[in-house]
């Protein structure tokens, strides 16, 4: 079944409106209809982690609240994505479920809001998949040995995904909020340049100097696992054409 899993990670951006759900549920739908098998990553909508950082300072002595409170405090917000996606999938006619992170097999180790990914046991998302159920999981998590639930630093939920992908055996799709990777932000600079097809260790470059759009710990583990990884806008066209391709051997080229 492998070959025809795909993971498909959809970004703050990309779920910051009820619309937004709608139109990535869509795009899952299309998916299924063209015999894929999506497994589904989620981040917390639009700013919600932003708020659920200020919302724990302002109750905590000094402003820092108690890493295991925290944690469970900030999960919350990519349970809530989760569960709204699977929502609107059903909506649809497509059957999904949503899933926590540990529910999911992503196991951690490490302290509260510091949390790393050990390993993921792709026994709870085979058989979902197996029973023709799309899997809708909360990123930027995992459950460590005791149970508890750590989450993975800011802008985990990639890496998430691309750990994800590796155990499956799957490509993985970033949906975000730019068209694409550019050799600058484009949000800053005019002049940067969409890429077409970038090397997975000309990403890890880029990642580590600092361009957002992909987590640096997520590159990292494409390059290392060699998941092919897809990165375009939540508002491209559903049949995925566009976006930048990364894969190994590729030249750093222009998108047309
Ligand atoms: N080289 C780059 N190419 C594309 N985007 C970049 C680059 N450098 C920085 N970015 C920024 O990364 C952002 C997307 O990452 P992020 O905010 O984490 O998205 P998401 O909400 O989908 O996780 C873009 O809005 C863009 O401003
Ligand atoms: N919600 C978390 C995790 C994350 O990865 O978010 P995003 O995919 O929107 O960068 C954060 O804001 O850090």
């Amino acid at each position: 079944m492998s070959g025809r899993i795909i993971v498909l990670k959809f970004g703050g951006t990309s779920l910051g409106s009820a619309g937004r759900v709608r139109r990535a549920a869509a795009r899952i739908a299309a998916h299924v209809s063209r015999g894929r098998r999506p497994v589904v990553v989620v981040s917390a909508a639009g700013r919600t982690t932003d708020l659920l950082v200020r919302r724990l300072s302002a109750v905590a002595p000094g402003g820092r609240p108690d890493a295991r409170e925290a944690d469970r405090a900030l999960a919350t917000g990519e349970d809530l994505s989760a569960a709204l996606l699977a929502a609107a999938l059903a909506g649809l006619g497509v059957p999904a479920r949503s899933l926590r992170g540990g529910e999911a097999g992503v196991r951690a180790a490490g302290e509260f809001c510091g949390g790393r990914i050990e390993r993921v046991d792709e026994g709870p998302l085979l058989a979902l998949l197996e029973s023709g159920v799309v899997p809708v999981v909360s990123g930027f998590q995992g459950a460590r040995a005791d149970g508890e639930t750590l989450t993975l630093g800011r802008g985990g939920s990639d890496t998430s995904a691309v750990a994800i992908a590796a155990a499956l055996g799957a490509e993985c799709h970033i949906i975000t909020d730019v068209s694409a990777v550019h050799d600058q932000d484009p949000r800053t600079d005019a002049d940067a340049r969409a890429l077409a097809e970038i090397d997975p260790l000309a990403l890890v470059v880029l990642a580590e100097a600092g361009a957002r759009v992909v987590h640096p710990e997520a590159a990292r583990r494409a390059l290392a696992d060699r998941v092919p990884l897809r990165v375009y806008a939540w508002w491209a066209p559903l049949s995925g054409r566009g976006g930048t391709r990364i894969r190994p051997a590729a030249a750093l080229s222009e998108a047309a």
